[in-house]
């Protein structure tokens, strides 16, 4: 097995990672284009860590514009087995007030505008994804939010829009009676190309506001965004770092498959194969490639 490798990318308000060892920005080239931001590379508690800022250091780009390939190419490129996200997001029930950590286990994808995967035409790949969470790392996740006593949820349905504009009043009641919990705009599709890179995924959702529907509450604007979101910020810097101190030296077997995704995935034939595409998913998809 290999060594267990934590990958972190901090959404909004969350630019750095303070406390690590010997920390460096690294960058690292991606044929896939150019990642937010070069990578936070240190130690914590004698464990590799790979930082990287979703929206890059400033926050510069929006939800639409990240490129989420070339950020998973490079975190796997860094030798990252395991990638936590830590995200903002609204809330969409009245029981997840802001300030809630939701460990959530399942999305719905509703973002139009984005590359959403590593692979097509020339290499054509099916990767499962009922189980779009790694279980065990959001157990992990879930423990270290209880011992950092942090009010955390285990499971929830985060639904993902475009944005940039936030819901509309009537989008934000669809989305509710569909049972989604919480709102944002980033994971998907991060967590989809994660998993076609063999990563581990999970979330931690934190809430910053109900989002429109909430006769009590204002709309949500980025101010309320922000405020909480500092607030949050040293809980989920703690919350990480309980996190990287358990952590096993090898990275764990995968309930759901993340790290086995590509075993039986690819579609063309190896000799129908575009080079030019299969050489780009060297670090991707390398494994299954080269045998
Ligand atoms: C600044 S509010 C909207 C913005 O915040 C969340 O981003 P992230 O998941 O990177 O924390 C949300 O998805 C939107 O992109
Ligand atoms: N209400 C909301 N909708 C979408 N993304 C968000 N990020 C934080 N709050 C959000």
């Amino acid at each position: 097995m290999a060594k267990c490798v934590l990958g972190v990318i901090g959404g909004s308000g969350i630019y750095d990672l303070p406390g690590l060892e010997d920390a460096r920005w690294e960058r690292i080239e991606s044929p896939w284009g150019t990642p937010s931001d070069a990578v936070r590379r240190g130690r914590f508690k004698g464990r590799e860590v790979v930082f990287l800022p979703r929206h890059g250091r400033g926050h510069v780009f929006s939800p639409t514009d990240i490129n989420y390939r070339a950020n998973i190419d490079v975190l796997k490129r860094a030798g990252v087995t395991d990638v936590v996200s830590l995200s903002a997001c609204g809330s969409l029930r009245e029981d997840l007030p802001p300030g809630t950590f939701v460990v959530v286990d399942q999305f719905i994808d509703r973002t139009f505008a984005r590359e959403k995967s590593f692979f097509g035409a020339g290499c054509v790949a099916h990767v499962a994804f009922g189980q779009p969470v790694s279980p065990r790392l959001a157990d992990r996740l879930e423990a270290a939010g209880r011992s950092a006593g942090v009010p955390v949820v285990r499971g929830g349905t985060y639904l993902v829009m475009e944005g940039p504009q936030f819901s509309t009043l009537a989008e934000s009641r669809l989305y509710r009676s569909w049972g989604c919990d919480v709102i944002g705009m980033t994971n998907m599709p991060e967590a989809k190309l994660a998993r076609e890179a063999e990563l581990c995924y999970a979330t931690v959702a934190m809430v910053t506001d109900y989002d429109c529907w909430h006769d009590a509450h204002g709309d949500v604007d980025v101010q309320s965004v922000i405020r909480v979101m500092t607030e949050n910020r040293a809980k989920a810097q703690d919350l990480v770092a309980r996190l990287i101190a358990d952590l096993p030296d090898e990275h764990e077997p995968c309930p759901a498959g993340s790290d086995r995704a590509l075993d039986f995935a690819i579609m063309t034939a190896p000799d129908y194969r575009d080079p030019a595409l299969v050489a780009n998913l060297g670090a991707v998809a390398g494994r299954v490639l080269a045998r």
